[in-house]
């Protein structure tokens, strides 16, 4: 009998490991606490915008013609427990409010509510990101709670895919990562991934602390990249240096590597700023807290990246204050290809403008909806040209390709003055330059 498999919280990682569970050809039902996400899923509509999730979703949700049927939602943990084979957690585990620790009361609930209804052989596995000692803690509740006791067991798999790349990363990893305590949790999650091991995945197997912190290093050493070629930006600054070129140069070493080293304003996201700092707060908790200061200037150079970015269009601006400045802002999410605006550092940037009396108007391709939840004081315009039309200067803060793709001859049109600062790196200056513009990027030379 094939594995049935359960997804307990279809945000940004549920809802992607949903309907690819459902593409590797397992029968699947998800459960999320909040009504709206699952009417919109049974519907075929992804609760975020996330590239080629919604077609995924429509090939397996039950209803749609053609669809394999595969895939259903439910709020009813009974039905979960009945169900399932294994149950992947995937509940959200953000940063505490006021603190660095992570908010672990989401999995504990979810595990609460699914436990006591795990009344045959099952597994449990979670995907969250989680503080190291969480698996072993919560492996005690599943036995104390399911009527199954010891035949009710936790695995943990974290998972590492990209927003934007979710998809495609969650049906083709670059590795496959299971702690796990028996033979039966490995033999049944070496079913469940047969499919990307097949391709070429590679899977490792070990205990349950190492695949804690096999995800919260990974995000650290991501994280370290980022701030570390931000530093160098810095001293490129200071010294007339060009970040980007450094960062081409240093990356033909392989043991380099050219990726995730884009200067700029910095990481932002559900991820990579609250992870350090969870991974700070837990390695006090067990005494090694002197292993991981590093990490705290880590993200104290990422949170100067957005100061200096407000700075340098100060700055350009004349450099005194934002008052009757009118800003346009390209970009409100963390990165492309997403509408998450967690964290994002754009939207940090035109937040901190607008509140010193900048007229900050944003314009972001899937993002609007969510940056005007957050922070609905801000102006925003439908298209790139609108936000520009009468801006003073133009920042771009998120490379989406339509960004790229804008033509600097044309904004030049309707803008009051041709200046951008890019924040990103990524836009051509030379193009720029060549439309009239006055192009600045951090870490670069002026022209
Ligand atoms: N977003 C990513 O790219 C990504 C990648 C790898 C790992 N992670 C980790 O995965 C976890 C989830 O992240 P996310 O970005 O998908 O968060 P999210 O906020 O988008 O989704 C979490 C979902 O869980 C639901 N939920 C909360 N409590 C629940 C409960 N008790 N029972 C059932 N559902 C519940 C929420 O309603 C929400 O829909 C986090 O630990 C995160 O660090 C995220
Ligand atoms: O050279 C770079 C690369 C990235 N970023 C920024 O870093 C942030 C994070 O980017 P990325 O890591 O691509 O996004 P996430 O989707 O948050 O993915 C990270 O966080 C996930 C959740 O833990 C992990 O699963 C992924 O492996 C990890 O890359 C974004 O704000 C980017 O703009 C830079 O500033 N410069």
């Amino acid at each position: 009998m094939a594995l049935k498999i359960t997804v307990i919280g279809t945000g940004y990682l549920g809802a992607t490991h949903a309907a690819a569970m459902a593409e590797l050809g397992f029968e699947v039902l998800a459960l999320d606490v909040v009504r709206e996400k699952i009417e919109m899923l049974e519907r075929g509509e992804t609760p975020m915008y996330e590239p080629g999730l919604e077609e995924l979703l429509r090939r397996h949700v039950a209803g749609f013609e053609g669809s394999s049927g595969r895939l259903r939602f439910t709020q009813d943990w009974a039905e979960v427990g009945a169900f399932g084979d294994v149950h992947f957690v995937c509940v959200n585990t953000p940063q505490k409010r006021g603190e660095y620790a992570c908010d672990m009361s989401y999995v504990e609930s979810a595990i609460a509510s699914l436990a006591p209804h795990l009344e045959r052989p099952a597994l449990v596995v979670g995907k969250s990101t989680v503080p190291v000692g969480s698996a072993d803690r919560l492996a005690r509740t599943i036995t104390e709670l399911a009527p199954a006791g010891e035949d009710a067991e936790l695995a943990w798999n974290p998972e590492f895919l990209r927003e934007g790349f979710a998809v495609q990363d969650t049906l083709h990893p670059d590795r496959i990562v299971v702690g796990v305590r028996s033979e039966r949790a490995e033999r049944t999650l070496r079913e469940v991934y047969a499919g990307p091991v097949g391709e070429g995945s590679p899977f490792v197997v070990t205990d349950f602390p190492t695949s804690e912190l096999v995800k919260t290093s990974a995000n650290s050493f991501l994280a370290t990249k980022i701030s570390f070629i931000n530093a160098m930006a810095e001293v490129c600054e200071a010294a007339g240096g060009d970040v980007a070129m450094l960062a081409e140069a240093i990356g033909y070493d392989d043991r380099i590597g050219k990726k995730f080293l884009r200067a700029g304003i910095g990481f932002g996201g559900g991820c990579l700023p609250k992870d350090i700092r969870a991974f700070m707060a837990r390695a006090g908790e067990l005494g090694a807290d002197q292993a991981l200061t590093f990490l705290r200037e880590i993200d104290s150079i990422n949170m100067r990246q957005r100061g200096q970015m407000v700075e340098l269009a100060r700055q350009a601006l004349g450099g005194g204050s934002f008052l009757g400045k009118r800003v346009a802002v390209l970009g409100a999410t963390f990165k492309p290809d997403s509408d998450d605006v967690r964290d994002s550092p754009a939207l940090n940037v035109a937040g901190q403008i607008h509140l010193q009396g900048g007229q900050v108007t944003v314009y972001d391709p899937k993002g609007m909806d969510n940056a005007r939840r957050v922070f609905p004081t801000l102006g925003y315009a439908d298209t790139a040209l609108d936000a520009v039309r009468g801006a003073d200067v133009v920042l771009h803060l998120t490379e989406w390709r339509e960004f790229r793709e804008l033509d600097p001859a044309a904004l030049g049109e309707v803008a009051t003055a041709r200046l951008i600062l890019d924040g990103r790196n990524a836009l051509d200056p030379v193009l720029w330059r060549k439309a009239g513009w006055t192009y600045r990027a951090m870490g670069r030379p002026t022209a």
